[in-house]
């Protein structure tokens, strides 16, 4: 009998034993068209038959790069789920897949720790102005001009979207004695909320001295928080943001920054990565990284065996292990 067959879009890096292990009940197969129009050509032929994609977060220009209305429509009938190595999933019209039938699946939890670091750090770098002290370092000004900053013990944490990354950070920020509270579309469980305040939206803002972005960008969350948001803000706010760049209005961030409403940000995503706006760059009072949430051995490992494991259970199970919130009532 003939074995399912698995595209992988992107590149494995670390799992690569488990890739390998896969060919026990797949075929495997490694995209190598090398522009978008050849991958058009080659799924109505070589890649005809494939029933699950291996799929990463890659550069816009390559092949694949976006799964959107278009390319769900060169993509073969047999393509029955798409498994994404990463926990944002912006990349894919996930709507556009219910309706051909095709299921996606992220990986959540994999990623919760890493990122949550990388929140706590860009956190404690803007409480601290740390960027500032940083920079006159490298400039041979030692401390000078540096100004007295703030202590996260006491400080009240506001974060929108408490999911696992959200909910790894809350742990973070109790050892730093911040108080938190979240906004969701609904309340968590006790358990899952472990303590932390569920606020209304307009509450998070107005009474929160740190705001941390944790929400997956969707049409819904595209800049939710804008002029006016920003505006319903304490003076003097940190916000922090690890998810997705354009949950923030970029310009509204950069006017606030400048006119002191927001007095520090920390920021590892970006509007239009890899651009940064040059207001952001300017600002000393902002700490950038170049979205590197996940970037450990471990955690990228711990992902592309996420994406692994969903991908032998659709091709032995037809059920994936993580299938996307937006699925769950169509997934068996
Ligand atoms: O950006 C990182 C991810 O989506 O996992």
């Amino acid at each position: 009998m003939t074995k399912p067959r698995v595209l992988l879009l992107g590149e494995i890096l670390h799992a690569k034993a488990e890739w390998v292990a896969l060919s026990d009940v797949a075929t495997l197969s490694v995209c190598d068209s090398s522009t978008k129009e050849e991958f058009i050509k080659d799924l109505a032929g070589k890649y005809s038959d494939v029933t699950a994609v291996y799929h990463c977060h890659m550069d816009d220009a390559k092949p694949g790069a976006n799964i959107n209305k278009e390319l769900l429509e060169a993509l073969p009938t047999s393509l029955k789920f798409i498994c994404h190595h990463g926990a944002g999933y912006d990349m894919i019209d996930v709507n556009a897949c219910t309706r051909k039938g095709v299921l996606v699946s992220n990986t959540p939890g994999a990623v919760d720790g890493a990122t949550a670091d990388v929140n706590m750090f860009l956190i404690l770098g803007a409480l601290r102005e740390f960027n500032l002290a940083m920079t006159n370092l490298r400039k041979g000004d030692w401390n000078v001009g540096v100004p007295l900053s703030h202590d996260p013990e006491g400080k009240v944490l506001g974060i929108l979207g408490m999911g696992g990354i959200g909910r790894a950070l809350k742990r973070r920020a109790k050892g730093f004695g911040m108080i938190t509270q979240y906004h969701n579309r609904k309340p968590l469980s006790e358990e899952m909320a472990a303590g932390a305040k569920y606020v209304s939206f307009d509450e998070l803002l107005a009474t929160s001295d740190v705001i941390s972005m944790n929400l997956p960008l969707n049409a819904h969350t595209r800049h939710i928080i804008n002029k006016e948001a920003i505006a319903k803000m304490k003076d003097g706010v940190i916000i922090v943001n690890t998810a997705r760049g354009p949950v923030i209005d970029e310009q509204a961030l950069v006017d606030a920054l400048e006119s002191g409403k927001v007095r520090c940000a920390g920021l590892d995503v970006f509007e239009a990565e890899p651009k940064i706006h040059p207001g952001l760059i300017a600002n000393e009072k902002v700490i950038l990284l170049p979205h590197v949430g996940t970037a450990t051995y471990e955690t990228r490992k711990k992902m592309e065996i996420t994406v692994i494991n969903n991908i032998r259970s659709a091709i032995t199970g037809a059920k994936l292990l993580n299938v996307v919130p937006e699925q769950i009532h169509f997934a068996p």
